[in-house]
């Protein structure tokens, strides 16, 4: 087991990391973008690159940075105000990501991600190419949602997961999540007494914590950021939550600061937690009461037997989502089916002419994921 010292040293000493910036950090309600932050967190990330790291920056703000130059004084609500505000905005905070980092002769290289892009293996491929072509040549790649494109149903919903699959993307050693809040509370600690907890070896260590909603500007609030954690865990990824006014300490050798997450000891292959995490899964079965404690408890392969319906259209390779009866998602899996044979076999056993649980299994056990 490490110890809290062993893992604050390694995210210290990482040599690849994401560094994940909140809106609440860098844009105010009535003045766009906070320029002297921004300053602030590029000499950080500067000072870790001249010691030998390299640095990728996925920084939110674009809505907020939009809000004062479109007359906006309450965060928008609907998704076409919100994109024509990131619009507005996204073009301001890369220009002042760009200033920032051009005070030490540095380049920033925009990159815009909708899940869809980091969902489908050619164009995550090429997006990881980018980014290591960026730091390769030098550039800070300033990373962020493609919000005008991504419809509700295709959002990253975050940046604080858009982050977390950009790590496991690019294979970084460490994520820094860089918020308003310096570390994570047992409960909200705007709302009354909290108690800090400075290392989250496992889940265990989450018993009786409260993570609540976010501040007027952020969007996940600290729910997001553990579901972030357990994501960049089960890519072997460790993590340290801090406020943006501690960067220094928590790019430091060692930080002190915030709190840190441990990555799972065997991280996950890397076709697991694609299907578990990134992939877009093309449409869904429903199981039967067996076939769900099959696939969750026993970790057994997915029957056709066990399959009461069918959603969407997928082909043999995809990955799907399997619900319980109540429409839950209880895993995800590689289909070795298309939807339409699937159906054609239920259909069969339906009419009583075919024994639709005869065969190769419909998800094999290496290629399921509970969830
Ligand atoms: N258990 C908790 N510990 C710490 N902060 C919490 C907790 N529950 C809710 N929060 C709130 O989450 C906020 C950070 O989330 P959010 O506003 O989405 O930040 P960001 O813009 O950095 O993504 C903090 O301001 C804090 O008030
Ligand atoms: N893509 C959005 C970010 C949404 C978001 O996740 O915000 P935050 O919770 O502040 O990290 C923007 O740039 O405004």
């Amino acid at each position: 087991m490490t110890t809290e010292r062993e893992l604050r040293r390694r995210i210290g000493t990482a040599r690849r990391v994401v560094v994940k910036i909140g809106s609440s950090a860098i844009t105010s309600f009535h003045g766009g973008i906070r320029r002297a932050e921004l300053d602030t967190l590029a000499d950080v990330c500067q000072t870790r690159m001249t010691g030998g790291s390299d640095v990728f920056v996925v920084s939110s703000g674009a809505i907020g940075a939009g809000m004062a130059p479109l007359g906006m004084t309450t965060r928008p609500a609907t998704l076409s105000a919100k994109q024509a505000a990131a619009s507005v905005g996204q073009l301001e905070l890369a220009r002042a990501w760009g200033d920032s980092f051009a005070r030490y002769d540095r380049v920033v290289g925009q990159v815009l991600l909708t899940a869809a892009d980091i969902g489908r293996r050619d164009s995550a491929a090429n997006a990881q190419r980018t980014l290591d072509r960026l730091r390769t040549l030098r550039a800070v790649p300033v990373i962020n949602e493609n919000d005008t494109v991504a419809t509700n149903e295709i959002r990253f919903g975050d940046n604080d997961r858009l982050a977390a699959l950009v790590a496991h993307l690019i294979s970084a050693d460490a994520l820094i999540l860089l918020s308003d809040v310096d570390a994570l509370y047992d409960s909200d600690p705007r709302k009354g007494d909290a108690t800090a907890v400075t290392m989250v070896g496992g889940e265990g260590d989450l018993d009786g914590v409260v993570a609540g909603a976010g501040g007027s500007l952020g969007t996940g609030g600290m729910a997001s950021k553990l579901a972030a954690a357990r994501l960049a865990a089960d890519a072997g990824i460790p993590v340290l939550l801090t406020s943006a006014e501690r960067a220094a300490e928590a790019l430091a050798a060692e930080p002190t600061v915030g709190t840190v997450f441990a990555a799972r000891p065997e991280r996950m292959t890397a076709r697991r937690f694609w299907v578990r995490h990134a992939a877009d899964a093309r449409g869904a079965v429903l199981l039967d009461d067996g076939a769900v404690r099959a696939v969750t408890g026993s970790r057994r392969s997915l029957l056709l037997a066990g399959v009461t319906g069918v959603d969407g259209l997928f082909h043999f390779g995809d990955v799907i989502e399997l619900h319980d009866s109540d429409g839950r998602v209880v895993a995800r899996g590689i289909a070795q089916y298309d939807s339409i044979e699937v159906r054609s076999r239920l259909a069969e056993r339906q009419s009583g002419t075919g024994a639709a649980g005869q065969g190769r299994p419909l998800v094999h056990a290496d290629d399921l994921v509970a969830v």
